[in-house]
């Protein structure tokens, strides 16, 4: 069998060496490139192709994504799926509060770049999460600054990450395709898979237009016509550039930022959301205010105030980012539940010591 076109879209040793004779001489590989609703497209030898899964209890991104390798059998002039084969990295959404809803994002990448502009975007604390992704992920995070036209010394922000973060990092103009190719020519290799991450409105999307060489996204957030088979930003694609470099774009990339934020600031610090649920009033704002346990623990030294002073900066942007990408409606029921959270625990606690039912 040859496997010249699908060398192309990422087949390497590392999936051959999963295969027993009888799977070569009977099935054939292919790469998921594209997920809709109930539908999955692969990409095989031959050519772009409709995968059957046959009936599952679970949803598809449950266990399936983007860039997955299975192996499948031609059947009825259809392709049903026969086995995933194991993944060289996987990236993976933990929907928030709820435990094990798990969404896969993007299977079998070789590096992500992180993407965040010169003019407003940067933030150093932000940057590191999103390496933690990277690494959480199995992937090798390259940050890609881009708006590098509208500041005066790009290279002082390629070296800042350079010594502080010990990475790769490179300054680029998102509009100027040329330059897009040539700063990130180590990483657009024949037969790789990248992803991007970053905030909304950074230039993921410009982009991987830059590095398609063509208009597929939409950007800015203006919808062009899809009439020229364009792809909206709705679906889960593996896009493939014309060098054979192969992008995964998905919507919940676009979302990492908040989902990761969500996530992590209850996981990391969750010694300071101990403490403010034992603080006397439910409404301490950590301040002046009697009985407050923060404020205590800064005292004795529980707790650092470097790290208080980092949570309060987190969870301003957080609050920031909700308000953006939600809206404010969403941010007051992020708030509310907090509020809650920590008011049934006072309830409780109110109603073990002066053994009353409060009335709520
Ligand atoms: N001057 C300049 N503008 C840029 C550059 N990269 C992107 N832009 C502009 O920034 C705006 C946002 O870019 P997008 O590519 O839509 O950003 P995005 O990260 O895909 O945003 P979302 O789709 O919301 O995730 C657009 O108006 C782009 O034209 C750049 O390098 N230089
Ligand atoms: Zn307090």
């Amino acid at each position: 069998m040859q496997l010249d076109r699908l060398r192309r879209f990422g087949w390497k040793a590392f999936f051959m060496q999963q295969l027993s004779l009888v799977e070569w001489d009977n099935f054939i590989p292919a790469r998921i490139c594209n997920i809709q609703r109930d539908r999955i497209f692969v990409e095989t030898e031959q050519g772009k192709q409709l995968l059957r899964i046959g009936k599952q209890d679970c949803p598809i991104s449950a266990w399936l994504a983007v860039g997955d390798w299975v192996m499948a059998e031609e059947k009825e002039d259809c392709l049903w799926l026969t086995r995933l084969l194991d993944r060289s990295s996987l990236l993976r959404r933990q929907a928030a509060g709820q435990q094990t809803r798990e969404q896969l994002l993007a299977a079998n990448v070789d590096t992500m770049l992180v993407v965040t502009s010169l003019n407003q975007d940067y933030n150093l604390h932000r940057l590191q999460r999103y390496i933690m992704v990277a690494h959480d992920a199995g992937l090798e995070p390259v940050v890609v600054f881009t708006k590098a036209d509208l500041v005066e010394n790009p290279e002082n922000w390629v070296a800042e990450v350079g010594h502080e973060l010990n990475l790769n990092a490179v300054a680029v103009n998102g509009l100027d395709s040329q330059d897009v190719s040539r700063q990130l020519a180590p990483w657009l290799v024949p037969g790789e898979t990248l992803v991007l991450i970053g905030s909304s409105g950074v230039g993921k999307s410009t982009l991987i237009n830059a590095i398609l060489g063509q208009q597929v996204l939409d950007t800015g957030g203006i919808r062009k016509n899809d009439d020229k088979g364009r792809h909206t930003t709705t679906g889960r694609y593996l896009l493939h550039t014309e060098t054979d470099v192969n992008i995964i774009d998905t919507p919940g990339m676009r979302e990492v930022q908040l989902w990761l934020e969500e996530g992590q600031l209850a996981e990391v610090f969750d010694d300071i959301l101990q403490l403010a649920k034992q603080c006397y009033f439910r409404n301490c704002q950590h301040g002046e205010e009697p009985g407050c346990k923060i404020q205590s623990a800064l005292e004795t030294g529980l707790l650092s105030l470097d790290r208080w002073q980092h949570y309060l900066k987190l969870q301003k942007e957080e609050a920031h980012h909700l308000r953006q990408a939600q809206g404010i409606a969403a941010q007051r029921q992020h708030f509310k539940s907090f509020a809650k959270t920590v008011r049934s625990h006072q309830t409780e606690k109110w109603q073990l010591k002066t053994g009353k039912v409060k009335p709520s």
